[in-house]
């Protein structure tokens, strides 16, 4: 059976504020949950009744501080992330702003900080962001993506603490829309999302890595809903 295949999605958001004049970019250091350790945009999951717009405005008050006007938050993209041997798919509405109201402040979940465009900590990111965020930095949107991803393999010194943490940096290579995998699997252990480990020790980018990829940038408009299938099921006008 296809181990990337899915029966629902989650919808999720994704917000980049990016210092147009300084050319750098605002991320957080997650502190804790899915993805600890890493730096991030700022989202999460869109709650029922809003909007993925408003759940992304919402989000990035709570996790940065501050607030984007409706009209300022611009579709950058719409992201399929798909999880080996996990039937939920991840439909994340990807964002960015150039402006913003408020104080920046640091939260029990995220730790702000800006990044100048040439020092974007890719090696401390989830894997795939160096395949699209340059893309959103150089205004190549919108864009649509289908992400796979796969557990790096166990090593030694890895812990198996409620899931399990990867500490061995990716052996993937990524081309031109493909990734190729050198590394073997991690067996049958299922990425059950809420019961994954990352730790603090972690030198690279986290317990995944991608698998395959396919991105297609320049879209005529914004991605605006992804079928089951992975396609883009319609466009935002
Ligand atoms: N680049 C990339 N690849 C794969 N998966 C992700 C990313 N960036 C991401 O943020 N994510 C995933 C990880 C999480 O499932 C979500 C975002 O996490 P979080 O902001 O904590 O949101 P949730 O835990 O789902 O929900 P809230 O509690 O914050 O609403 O996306």
């Amino acid at each position: 059976m296809d181990p990337f295949r899915i029966t629902s999605t989650k919808v999720l958001t994704l917000v980049t504020v990016i210092d147009k004049q300084n050319q750098r970019i605002l991320l957080g250091y997650k502190k804790r949950g899915f993805g600890a350790h890493l730096w991030n945009g700022f989202g999460g999951k869109v709650e029922p009744g809003e909007t993925p717009k408003e759940g992304a405005i919402r989000e990035l008050e709570e996790e940065a501080g501050i607030t984007v006007h409706p009209d300022k938050l611009q579709k950058t993209g719409l992201l399929l992330f798909l999880f080996e041997n996990d039937t939920v798919g991840l439909e994340t509405h990807v964002y960015k702003a150039y402006e913003y109201e408020g104080e920046i402040r640091e939260c029990d979940e995220m730790r702000p900080q800006w990044f100048d465009f040439a020092d974007i900590p890719y090696s401390q990111m989830w894997p795939d962001d160096e395949t699209w965020l340059p893309l959103t930095l150089k205004g190549q949107d919108p864009f649509f993506g289908r992400i796979c991803l796969k557990r790096r393999p166990l090593t030694e010194s890895a812990s198996l603490e409620n899931g399990v943490s990867g500490l061995n940096p990716s052996s993937s290579t990524a081309s031109s829309g493909s990734t190729t995998s050198t590394a073997a699997s991690a067996g049958n252990l299922s990425t059950t999302m809420t019961n994954t480990s990352f730790t603090a020790d972690q030198p690279s980018n986290g317990p995944f890595e991608i698998f395959d990829y396919h991105l297609e940038h320049s879209l005529p408009s914004a991605p605006h809903e992804i079928a089951l299938d992975g396609t883009v099921a319609s466009y935002e006008n």
